[in-house]
């Protein structure tokens, strides 16, 4: 374990030895790491632009299905051109360890927003903001690509609109037979995005939510919402019959026109 750190921190040097050598470009931090990548903050010198370089973990170099996992994430972001979804700008190798630098979105992560800032949100926000979702995972979902992974750190609010990070779990959409799905997480079709996006607007939902008792409740107790929001939802989290596409879904948002 100690061992796996301690070669970590010596990749850390390694990225900054390179990226010292690049002439365009200078090291500002260590952003993070999960559990395949390593992120970074570098800055542009001719222009002061922010770039983010992720690669992957020194531990997974050996490991070629991660490897291809990673290489599959660059190919994701190469084929996605949308403004709310980082651009890679270029790709390469540190000590045989892939990388690609991307945009830096300069935004809050909407876990930044309600957890540490108290933000909170109204029904008819909420769902404003769960269409915006909704309308960029349909063209994901024309470009066959689903995320899997739409968790609210990975969703961020930067320049008056939502942008999506972290395509690390992406995948290409397959046609997938609904009743072999076991974990809809996991799918690799739209029933994954839907089912994140089911729980991004629960969690939109419960920042203005104040408990009444100590006794916790479903959550379609609690919020207590109009029967159109919770048959809404019912349906995203698969209680109920699933939709058939995330576009369908965006048209039967119920939201007041
Ligand atoms: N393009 C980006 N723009 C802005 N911040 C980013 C970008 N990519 C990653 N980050 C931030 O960098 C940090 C590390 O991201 P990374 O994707 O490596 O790991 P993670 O999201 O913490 O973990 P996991 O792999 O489990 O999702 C996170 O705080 C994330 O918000």
């Amino acid at each position: 374990m100690w061992r796996n750190q301690l070669s970590e921190k010596h990749f850390d040097q390694e990225v900054q030895r390179y990226i010292a050598a690049q002439q365009n470009f200078s090291f500002v931090k260590l952003l993070g790491f999960g559990s395949y990548g390593r992120t970074y903050l570098i800055e542009e010198k001719s222009t002061k632009k922010l770039f983010v370089l992720k690669c992957l973990r020194l531990k997974h170099r050996r490991h070629q299905k991660t490897k291809s996992k990673f290489m599959q994430e660059i190919e994701i972001l190469q084929r996605l051109s949308m403004p709310s979804i980082p651009s890679i700008q270029s790709t390469g190798t540190i000590q045989d360890i892939p990388f690609f630098i991307m945009d830096y979105i300069n935004g809050q992560t909407f876990e930044q927003l309600i957890f540490d800032e108290g933000q909170t949100f109204t029904i008819s926000q909420s769902l404003f903001i769960t269409k915006q979702l909704l309308q960029q995972i349909v063209v994901l979902h024309e470009n066959s690509i689903v995320h899997r992974d739409l968790r609210i750190p990975n969703i961020l609010f930067a320049n008056q609109q939502l942008h999506i990070i972290d395509f690390g779990l992406a995948t290409f959409k397959k046609n997938v037979d609904f009743s072999l799905i076991d974990n809809p997480k996991q799918a690799e079709n739209h029933i994954s995005d839907l089912y994140f996006v089911g729980h991004f607007l629960l969690f939109l939902l419960y920042s203005s939510y104040k408990p009444s008792t100590s006794k916790e409740k479903p959550w379609q107790e609690e919020l207590a919402l109009p029967n159109d929001i919770t048959n809404f939802l019912e349906r995203l989290l698969w209680i109920q019959k699933p939709f058939n596409s995330s576009m369908e879904a965006l048209q039967l948002l119920p939201i007041k026109k």
